[in-house]
């Protein structure tokens, strides 16, 4: 079975990916360079599974993934979570001095994550986005005054230096990945859902919707709102809620909940991280 993933190896999601096939027998992980890619890999015939980012403690949701699992990856679903320590360090090839830094790389959920360090350290510095922390480790090859933001891992496998660690504004960082498959996961009884939904633009709509779950006494592990694409102050609410969807009182709270929504859309059930 092929993995996908967001690549070049000694990205964060090479680790979290890691940590997921340690209860997979028989699997190959394949690279990607975007997260777009990695969640096409699976529609395109690529590969049956694939680990996506989708939140982070300091800096919150991964946009693109969220929007795109929102709108466009029909019929993928979530079969897992992965939640892994997140740790930056900064990197250059050569030595450098922190005054002759001009030019920050990394992947923009990084960037985000040391946004305060940044300002502090390197107030001048050009910061320029790349599609993963490794791509930015590559980038800083034979470059004095580049350094990146990026896993020690990543240092390691390219042979870089570490100039500082655990840079990020909030010691404390984890990141939850997602795992996607066409098929979501079977109940384990430590389960999660995850749906999405829009409402009527009408007083109480998302209270009522909200109400079903209460009334059923299900726990809410997350809600998110992304715009809805199609006019401005819309939205569609994503909902992470304990149990599985073939759980009778989760299954009831469904149905329900069509009847309150003008859309709406079961990502998956998946085991709860441990
Ligand atoms: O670029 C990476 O290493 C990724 O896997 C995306 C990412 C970036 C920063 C924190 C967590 C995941």
């Amino acid at each position: 079975m092929k993995i996908g993933y967001l690549g070049p190896k000694g990205t964060f999601s090479e680790e979290a990916v890691i940590k997921y096939t340690q209860s997979v027998k028989n699997c190959e992980v394949v690279e990607f360079n975007t997260i777009p890619e990695v969640i096409n890999c699976i529609s395109d015939g690529l590969c049956e599974e694939a680990v996506i980012p989708i939140e982070n403690s300091i800096e919150g949701s991964v946009n693109v993934a969220v929007d795109m699992l929102i709108n466009d990856a029909n019929g993928i679903m979530i079969k897992g979570e992965v939640i892994i320590p997140i740790s930056h360090c900064l990197i250059s090839d050569v030595p450098v001095e922190f005054k002759d830094v001009h030019c920050i790389l990394s992947h923009q959920q990084a960037i985000a994550q040391c946004r305060e360090y940044i300002f502090k350290k390197f107030p001048n510095a050009e910061v320029k986005a790349t599609d993963s922390t490794a791509q930015a480790v590559l980038g800083v090859k034979s470059k004095p005054g580049v350094v990146a933001i990026g896993p020690e891992r990543a240092a390691v496998i390219y042979g870089m230096r570490i100039i500082d660690r655990d840079i990020q504004d909030v010691k404390e960082n984890y990141t939850r990945f997602l795992v996607l498959s066409q098929r979501d996961g079977v109940i384990t009884g430590k389960d999660k859902t995850s749906i999405v939904f829009s409402v009527p633009n009408v007083p109480g709509s998302l209270y009522n919707a909200l109400g079903v779950l209460a009334n059923k006494e299900i726990n809410m592990t997350k809600i998110e709102s992304r715009p809805s694409r199609k006019k401005l102050g819309e939205y569609v609410f994503w909902v992470d809620i304990e149990g599985h969807r073939e759980d009778e009182i989760v299954k009831s709270a469904l149905e329900e909940l069509k009847s309150r929504t003008d859309f709406l859309k079961v990502l998956g059930s998946y085991p709860k991280f441990k």
